[in-house]
């Protein structure tokens, strides 16, 4: 079994309810060693719910989990240590000073190191490697939300984790942090020793980062694939336009690579203006979750909900 096939998440038949209210019906997926996998998902689907469970922080109400093959509900200090976490809400550490924050809590995995996982991560490194630098001396409390998010993001990383939980990472960082936000999750990812599950609202960020693709709406996955195998799954024609002799073009194929190439054949130079156009992720995810959506709305009824401590 090579690495890759390694199983990293396994979950079947999952359940939550708070209260008397189902949150999570049937949840379902595996994800392999060095996937990076987004869960996408209506406000209120359940997200942050499902990595909670996932991460040990939130018990379940019925189905099996096997997260680095523990069950999260008996994981201990030495599967938590292979873990690592950034949560949506952010923890005060207002005192401390970045660097002898990341320093302290990075202490706590260096009993963790194995041969192939140096524990912990190097603070200068790692402060570089989130953008801190600059930021290294600052107590927490003075620093902006997109910094605290980069803190937040290093906090996550600082016991190089096998698995790595991101919920929402990106929410509030500016366009520049984002970018190199993305080249980070890209460079871990390249590695290919870190597998990721991430949630984010934003589907460009979904589709450049991610492996593979998950939708959660009423309680169930209902989509898993690539972007491509997604937009398929709506409509497996492209849509591919053109111009010649100033005249436009349109024509709806499944085989576009095969029919631009015969469009050239045919008329060489005389094309212009070529486009070919697939569903995108974001046409892809209305469809889907609308379609989800009319399925439910005869059957389901509001609940009362209450809240639940974890
Ligand atoms: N402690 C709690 N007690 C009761 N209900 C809760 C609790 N935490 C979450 N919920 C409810 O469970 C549902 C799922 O919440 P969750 O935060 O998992 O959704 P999400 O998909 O992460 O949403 P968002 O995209 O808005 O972050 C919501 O209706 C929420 O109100």
């Amino acid at each position: 079994m090579t690495t890759r096939e390694r199983v990293v998440l396994d979950v079947d038949g999952l359940r939550m309810s708070y209260g008397t209210t189902e949150i999570l019906r049937d949840v379902g997926f595996r994800v392999h060693h060095g996937e990076v996998v987004c869960l996408l998902g209506p406000n209120g689907a359940g997200k942050t719910t499902t990595l909670e469970i996932l991460e040990g922080f939130r018990m379940r109400s019925a189905g099996r989990v096997e997260v680095l093959g523990t069950d999260p509900a008996q994981g201990d200090e030495r599967w938590r240590a292979r873990l690592g976490v950034v949560l949506q809400s952010w923890r005060d550490h207002g005192r401390w000073r970045v660097r002898e924050l990341l320093a302290h809590l990075g202490r706590y995995y260096a009993p963790y190191s194995t041969g192939q996982t140096i524990r912990p991560w190097a603070t200068d490194e790692l402060i570089e490697a989130v953008g801190l630098t600059p930021h290294a001396g600052k107590k927490v409390r003075m620093l902006s939300g997109g910094q605290r998010r980069r803190l937040d993001v290093a906090v996550g990383l600082v016991g190089r984790p096998e698995l790595l939980f991101l919920d929402e990472p990106t929410a509030g960082l500016d366009p520049v942090a984002r970018r190199e936000f993305h080249g980070l999750v890209e460079s871990l990812s390249a590695q290919r020793d870190t597998t990721i599950v991430l949630t984010t609202h934003d589907l460009h960020e979904a589709e450049k980062l991610s492996d593979r693709i998950m939708i959660l709406d009423g309680g169930r996955i209902i989509a898993d694939g690539t972007a491509a195998e997604l937009a398929r799954s709506i409509a497996d024609e492209d849509e591919v336009r053109w111009t010649r002799d100033g005249q436009r073009y349109e024509r709806n194929t499944t085989e576009s690579t095969k029919f631009v190439l015969d469009l050239f054949r045919r008329y060489g130079e005389e094309i212009g203006e070529l486009e070919v156009r697939r569903a995108s992720l974001e046409d892809t995810y209305l469809t889907l979750v609308r379609r989800a959506e009319a399925g439910r709305a005869a059957t389901d009824q509001p609940d009362e909900q209450h809240e639940v401590t974890r």
